[in-house]
């Protein structure tokens, strides 16, 4: 299904425009996106795996491939590639600069917008349907809901600014017959962005510490002995033999007096996230908020990249000590190889060559120390990268091994949807090049509410207090991001 602004059908010939803008700070150009397109604006800012660094910020919309169900990123896919060759002239972006893209994600599983998990903190499972049914239930308000996120929805931005630091461009794709105004537009743009936003060009335009944070509260969502529970529930299946590996998640909520700032909070993960994909993906009242630290795949020139990101250390006064423990921890160490043998089973058939590590490093972020294989290849031929998202996803980092065991023992006993937490979120262009990360340290922001999901990895020898303990650590970076932590820690 795809359309232009919410229409049904397919989208019209479109056309684009591009010319240069100040540089500026992308998070600076999301207030302005947001004053003008009247709604949540995107944002998508990630490392590539080579070449330059462009960060987008897109508003109003063009056309929107979405689709429901297990075909949906197929469908998807298809949609995206009508789309782009509908967009006149082609191939015609400036010199080295980003050519016309689509912003958006799929969901965990298909169908995870809220049908499988429901929340039942402090509700037993046969009250559950009278909880959800009950708006003022405390049970029901906490629930995190992602009525909005498409299984599979990718957004081409009407209008977007993409920025490498050194060079910046604003981008209109209109319908043809509205090309004339849109280049007025632009340059309407422009100037406001040149007079306004270019002044006091302070590093980073968003305060990123300053904004007076209003009272908040926050409350985890799987109670702590639940969440033990759950994790003696998998060690039971492990022994049993059903599982190997499975990832369990639960989110929690941050509840504050006035609605979250999402510029601000983007301003603050590029201080402590400078690695990870930061992205807000609005959809309906919702926005998808996070600072990534796992590219699911990228796709650009033929070469294919992937990280495989599992077993996790926090960080600690004896950093050098905990990260040594880390690469040599026989539990991670299984954990990380399942993920590793699942990604290059799944890229073999499509790839020429493929490189894959024969030992893990330590990567290090701000709080935690993860076990990380970056792995490359060589493409046969074309492929889009939906096309290996959907060969890849979900991989045992975020789902677990055996794929259907676990993925069953996710949905029968996790306390809430993952919609698109664990998900992927990112980007596609011409010739199915793009790039997507792995919907993690993320959080679904909907006005004065935030649902802060973190999940762990569980194997044989996994322990209850030291895994309820990491799914702390990984909620940090939105907590603190989001103003909940006291004095911008993280
Ligand atoms: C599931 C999450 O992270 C995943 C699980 C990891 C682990 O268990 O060691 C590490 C990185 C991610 O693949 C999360 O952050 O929510």
């Amino acid at each position: 299904m795809s359309g232009r602004g919410g229409d049904l059908g397919p989208p019209g010939p479109l056309a684009t425009r591009v010319i240069a803008a100040p540089v500026v700070s992308p998070e600076r150009v999301l207030a302005l996106a947001e004053r003008h397109g009247g709604s949540l604006a995107t944002f998508f800012d990630a490392p590539p795996p080579r070449g330059p660094r462009w960060a987008f910020v897109g508003w109003g919309e063009a056309a929107r491939a979405e689709a429901q169900g297990e075909g949906a990123l197929a469908e998807v896919a298809a949609d995206v590639e009508r789309i782009l060759a509908s967009v006149e002239p082609r191939g015609a972006s400036p010199e080295g600069t980003p050519g016309p893209r689509l912003f958006g994600g799929m969901a965990f599983a298909p169908g995870a917008q809220g049908g499988r998990g429901v929340l039942r903190s402090g509700v037993s499972a046969s009250a559950r349907s009278s909880a959800s049914s009950s708006a003022s239930s405390s049970a029901s308000s906490s629930a995190p809901s992602w009525e909005g996120f498409a299984d599979a929805s990718f957004v081409l931005p009407a209008w977007s600014y993409a920025t490498d630091g050194e060079r910046a461009v604003l981008r209109a794709i209109v319908p043809r017959d509205a090309l004339d105004d849109a280049e007025l537009r632009l340059v309407s743009l422009a100037r406001e962005l040149w007079e306004r936003e270019g002044q006091g060009r302070d590093g980073h335009g968003v305060e990123a510490a300053s904004s007076a944070l209003s009272a908040s509260a926050y409350e985890e969502l799987c109670a702590p002995e639940e969440f033990r529970r759950l994790v003696r529930d998998a060690l039971g299946c492990f022994q049993e033999g059903a599982l190997e590996k499975v990832v369990l998640a639960a989110p929690g909520l941050l509840t504050a007096e006035v609605p979250f700032g999402i510029g601000e909070a983007l301003a603050r993960l590029r201080e402590g996230y400078l690695g990870c994909a930061r992205f807000a993906l609005p959809r309906g009242k919702a926005v998808f908020l996070g600072a990534s630290p796992e590219r699911l795949v990228a796709v650009d020139g033929g070469k294919v990249d992937v990280d495989a990101l599992a077993g996790s250390a926090p960080r600690r006064e004896d950093d050098a000590l905990a990260a040594r423990a880390l690469l040599e921890s026989m539990k991670d160490r299984r954990e990380h190889a399942l993920v590793v043998e699942a990604i290059a089973r799944a890229l073999a058939p499509v790839c020429a060559s493929l490189e894959v590590p024969a030992e893990p490093v330590v990567r290090t972020l701000r709080n935690v120390h993860h076990l990380s294989s970056p792995i490359r290849g060589e493409l046969l031929g074309r492929a889009s990268v939906l096309a290996l998202a959907a060969r890849l996803h979900p991989t045992p980092a975020i789902c677990g091994t055996p794929r259907e065991a676990a993925l069953s023992w996710i949905q029968a006993r996790e306390p809430a949807p993952r919609g698109w937490y664990a998900g992927a979120v990112g980007w596609i262009g011409e010739g199915g090049e793009g790039a997507l990360w792995v919907g993690l340290r993320s959080a679904l922001v909907e006005g004065a509410k935030a649902w802060l999901y973190a999940g762990v990895g569980l194997v044989a020898g996994s322990d209850p207090d030291a895994e309820l303990n990491e799914t702390r650590v990984k909620r940090r970076p939105m907590l603190s991001a989001l103003g909940g932590l006291p004095g911008g820690a993280v």
